[in-house]
C-alpha cells in the first residue's frame, strides 16, 4: 500500500506559511503583485489562471489579470509586456502557457524582465539554475522537491528517472533532483528501452503528456512516483501519465492526479512572487 503525497494539504499549508510572511513584509511597506497574461480562452489554462488568482488573494498579495483574444499578434503582447516590465508596482509577470501557434513562446518569454520571471522560465533563470547560483526555478520541479522533502523522501544517492525532458518540468526537474544528489537519468520519445530505464528507478518523475502510459510494469517495487501529467476525459474526469490504480499496490509512495503536483505548482509560484518581497530593498 502506497503512502499517498498529498499535493493538496502541502500546498495549503505553504500557502498559510506565505500568507503570514506576505503579512510581515506589508506591515514593513513592501508589497508584491502578479501580472498574468493569458492569451485565447482554452478551458484548462483559464482554471489554471483562475487558481493563481485566488491564490494571490489569498496569502495577500495583487494580482492583475490580462486576458486578450486569441487573434491578439505576438507585437501586442510583447507590447504590453514591456509596459508592465517598466511597471515598479508589478514585481511578478507570467505568460500563461500554452500560448496561440502564431506565436514565438520562447521569444515571448525572453521579453519578461528576468527580475519579474516568476515562472523561473527565462533563460538566465535556467541558466542559473544550470550552474547552481540565485534565480527562479520554474514552480512545478521546485514543488516536487518540496513534496518530496515534506513527506522525509531521502533524495540524497538515490537514481530518479525523469520521464520528459521539456523545458518548464523535465529539463528544470532533472537539475534540481541533481543539485539534491541524486544519480539522474533523463528519458524521453528517442529513448530506446525505457521500460528497464524506469524499472531501475528509486525516485520515478514522470512528466510525458501521454495518458496513463506509465504502467505496473515500469516500476521497481518500493519506487516513489511523481505524476506530472493531466488529463481530462469526456466527463471531466482527471487523470496523470500513470495508471494510478496498476502502480499504487507496487510503490512506496505516490502523488494522485488531481491533488498532486498540480497544486503545488500553484504553491511555488505564490513562493516565487513572495521572494520578490524577500529581496527588494
Ligand atoms: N506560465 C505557465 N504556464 C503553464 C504552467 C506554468 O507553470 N506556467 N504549468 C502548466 C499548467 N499549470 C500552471 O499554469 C497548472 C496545472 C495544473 C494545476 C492544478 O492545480 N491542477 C489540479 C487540478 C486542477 C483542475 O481542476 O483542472 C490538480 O492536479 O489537482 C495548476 C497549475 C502548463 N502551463
Amino acid at each position: 500500500m502506497a503512502k499517498l503525497i498529498d499535493g493538496k494539504r502541502i500546498s495549503a499549508e505553504i500557502k498559510d506559511e506565505l500568507k503570514r510572511e506576505v503579512a510581515e513584509w506589508k506591515e514593513k511597506g513592501k508589497e508584491a503583485a502578479l501580472a498574468v497574461i493569458q492569451v485565447g480562452n482554452d478551458p484548462a489554462s483559464s482554471v489554471y489562471v483562475r487558481n493563481k488568482k485566488r491564490a494571490c488573494e489569498y496569502i495577500g498579495i495583487g494580482s492583475l489579470n490580462y486576458e486578450l483574444p486569441e487573434e491578439t499578434t505576438e507585437a501586442e503582447l510583447l507590447d504590453l509586456i514591456a509596459e508592465l516590465n517598466a511597471k515598479k508596482e508589478v514585481s511578478g509577470i507570467l505568460v500563461q502557457l500554452p500560448l496561440p501557434k502564431h506565436m514565438d513562446e520562447d521569444k515571448v518569454i525572453r521579453a519578461i524582465d528576468p527580475a519579474k520571471d516568476v515562472d523561473g522560465f527565462h533563460p538566465q533563470n535556467v541558466g542559473a539554475l544550470v550552474i547552481g547560483q540565485k534565480g527562479f526555478v520554474s514552480c512545478t520541479p521546485a514543488g516536487i522537491i518540496e513534496l518530496l522533502k515534506r513527506n522525509d523522501i531521502e533524495i540524497d544517492g538515490k537514481h530518479c528517472v525523469v520521464v520528459g525532458r521539456s523545458n518548464i518540468v523535465g529539463k528544470p526537474m532533472a537539475l534540481l533532483m541533481l543539485r539534491e544528489n541524486a544519480t539522474v537519468t533523463v528519458t524521453h520519445s528517442h529513448t530506446t528501452n525505457l521500460k528497464e530505464i524506469c524499472k531501475q528507478a528509486d525516485i520515478l518523475i514522470v512528466a510525458i503528456g501521454k495518458n496513463q502510459f506509465i504502467t505496473a510494469d515500469y516500476v521497481k517495487e518500493g519506487a516513489v512516483v511523481i505524476d506530472v501529467g493531466i488529463h481530462r476525459d469526456e466527463n471531466n474526469k482527471l487523470s496523470g501519465d500513470v495508471k494510478f490504480d496498476e502502480v499504487e499496490p507496487l510503490a512506496s509512495a505516490i502523488t494522485p492526479v488531481p491533488g498532486g503536483v498540480g497544486p503545488m505548482t500553484i504553491a511555488m509560484l505564490m513562493n516565487n512572487c513572495v521572494e520578490t518581497m524577500r529581496y527588494t530593498i
